[in-house]
């Protein structure tokens, strides 16, 4: 799978260098371009009415006049409308020259019920919101409810940010190109793009290499390597032992959540780690998960030493509060065994006030490597400054957050994105709406945790985990509740385990 995600000025870079590369020129790519969208709308509406051709002044119009020539030739009814002539001199020019259609002005833009529509108005070149006989056009279609087919990304939806400044087209099918762009997993952007399908159009593999790119959709490609299989003469301590901290007796539940995710992850030992108060309640609903009393520091101290957990969970049910900061700061001083800590939920708000005493004793490289794995909310009590930032995309703002923060940031939402200090990024985009039920991000934080103690590295683990989490929601589809995530894990683990 051809995960990397290129920002529409990767993807001009692609081509200028496919371009030198050869055998396509510019004009070459175009012809594939459009070659690829007329083939996908023949086959998708074969019985289609009227296919109405939107063309821009850039390179996405130069794609629609190819197309509509192509669907002409095959037979179809296509009209043309355009925007206005496109640069002398570009590609985009000397495809509308080898279209026989004549174009009509989009200003003039009207369909009948039943009619297709190709929209290569904008694409990686949109520079500013729709206005005027573009915006009136999206107002059109979306009146008709006809069907779209966007050239590379629909109208108005950002190929860097996914966000939509105006209107945009909701597309039906979205075809791009050499491959799929951040716009197209982002919010609201992927609501805007249907289904989308990367045609190659001649851009090679080696080509893409050479760019260095750093965003990736998330999937097993990304970290399927790394994903952690026992050996066969492995013991429970060698497969990673996760301690996750419990809240007061009213407030447990969340921590069991954490902790039977880390089990079913593959983690060989579990603990959970209780208040005294709460140590009956934990008791009474923990069977091979392990339980240890800890109240303050130096329990917890005497339980790094004696028992050397792997990984932690802090968060989940928690509390905000200093025992929360004392705590993680704890633990991430911790010398030599924590391989990392998972700070979650109260674990991350405890420290609203002081971001930055958490994040400076996460700096250390040879330290345990911390885990944020913030909901907006919580994104925007660490790191005000960035959420309020309206030019970055949400890869940027994880990005930086990251690198602040000396650890991977798992910025959740319909569009997780993670990412790590050194600048690499995945958007996930296998969730489901199933998963925003309450508990859900406790089963996350503890399935990281219990990669992380089996020492996969933290960016993949954390990569995994959300990947996972979300894999195992769409399989449970309707009905889902927390609790039934750690069981729905085991399906998902064991597809993953026996690919070869
Ligand atoms: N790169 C590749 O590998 C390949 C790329 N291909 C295709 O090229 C496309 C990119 O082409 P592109 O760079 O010419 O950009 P495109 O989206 O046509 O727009 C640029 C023009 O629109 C204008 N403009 C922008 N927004 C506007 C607005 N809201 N309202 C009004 N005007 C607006 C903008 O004006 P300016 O910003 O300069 O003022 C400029 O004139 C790409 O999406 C793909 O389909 C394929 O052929 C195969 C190979
Ligand atoms: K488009």
């Amino acid at each position: 799978m051809r995960i990397e995600l290129l920002s529409p000025a990767e993807m001009g870079e692609a081509d200028k260098r496919a371009i030198e590369a050869g055998p396509f020129d510019g004009i070459g790519l175009m012809h594939n371009a459009g070659a690829a969208i007329a083939r996908e709308v023949l086959a998708r509406y074969p019985a289609a009415g009227p296919v109405h051709v939107l063309c821009g002044p850039g390179n996405n119009g130069g794609d629609g006049y190819v197309v509509a020539r192509l669907l002409a030739e095959s037979g179809a009814a296509v009209s043309l409308w355009a925007s206005g002539p496109p640069r002398a001199g570009s590609d985009a020019a000397i495809a509308a020259a080898e279209c026989p259609l004549e174009p009509l002005p989009l200003a003039d833009f009207s369909a009948a019920p039943g009619s297709i529509v190709v929209d290569a108005l904008y694409g990686a070149g949109l520079s500013k919101p729709l206005d005027g006989e573009a915006a009136r056009a999206v107002e059109r279609v979306a009146g008709l409810g006809l069907p779209v087919v966007a050239v590379d990304l629909p109208s108005g939806i950002s190929g860097d940010s996914g966000r939509a400044t105006g209107p945009a087209f909701y597309a039906e099918l979205t075809v791009t190109f050499a491959r799929k762009k951040p716009g197209h997993l982002l919010m609201p952007g992927r609501g805007h793009c249907g289904e989308v399908v990367v045609a190659d159009i001649g851009i090679g593999d080696a080509v893409i290499g050479g760019l260095q790119v750093r965003t990736f959709e998330n999937g097993p490609a990304l970290w399927l390597t790394a994903l952690p299989v026992p050996d066969v003469d492995t013991h429970k301590y060698r497969r990673g032992h996760v301690g996750v901290f419990s809240g007061g007796p009213a407030s447990t539940g969340a921590a069991r959540l954490s902790a039977l995710a880390a089990a079913r992850s593959g983690a060989g030992a579990v603990t959970v780690l209780s208040p005294a108060n709460a140590l009956m309640v934990n008791a009474a609903h923990l069977t091979s998960i392990m339980l240890r009393k800890i109240d303050d520091t130096a329990e917890l101290e005497a339980f790094l030493a004696e028992r050397r957990p792997s990984a932690l969970v802090l968060g989940p049910g928690f509390g905000v509060g200093e025992k929360a900061r004392d705590f993680a700061l704890a633990v991430l001083g911790a010398q030599g065994g924590v391989e990392g800590l998972v700070l979650d939920a109260d674990g991350l708000t405890a420290f609203r006030q002081q971001p930055d005493l958490l994040f400076a004793a996460a700096a250390p490289k040879d330290g345990p490597a911390l885990v944020l794995t913030p909901h907006d909310g919580e994104f925007a009590r660490l790191f005000p400054d960035l959420a309020t930032d309206e030019v970055l995309s949400k890869p940027e703002r994880a990005r930086k957050a990251a690198a602040r923060c000396h650890g991977i940031v798992i910025a959740k939402g319909p569009d997780t994105v993670i990412a790590a200090p050194d600048g690499r990024a995945a958007i996930n985009a296998n969730g489901a709406p199933w998963l925003a039920t309450a508990g859900s991000g406790d089963v996350l934080a503890g399935l990281v945790a219990g990669l992380l103690a089996q020492g996969m590295p933290a960016f993949e683990a954390a990569c995994a985990a959300v990947w996972m989490h979300a894999e195992a929601g769409s399989h449970f589809g309707p009905g889902l509740i927390a609790e039934d995530l750690p069981l729905a894990l085991v399906p998902v683990l064991r597809a993953l385990i026996a690919e070869p």
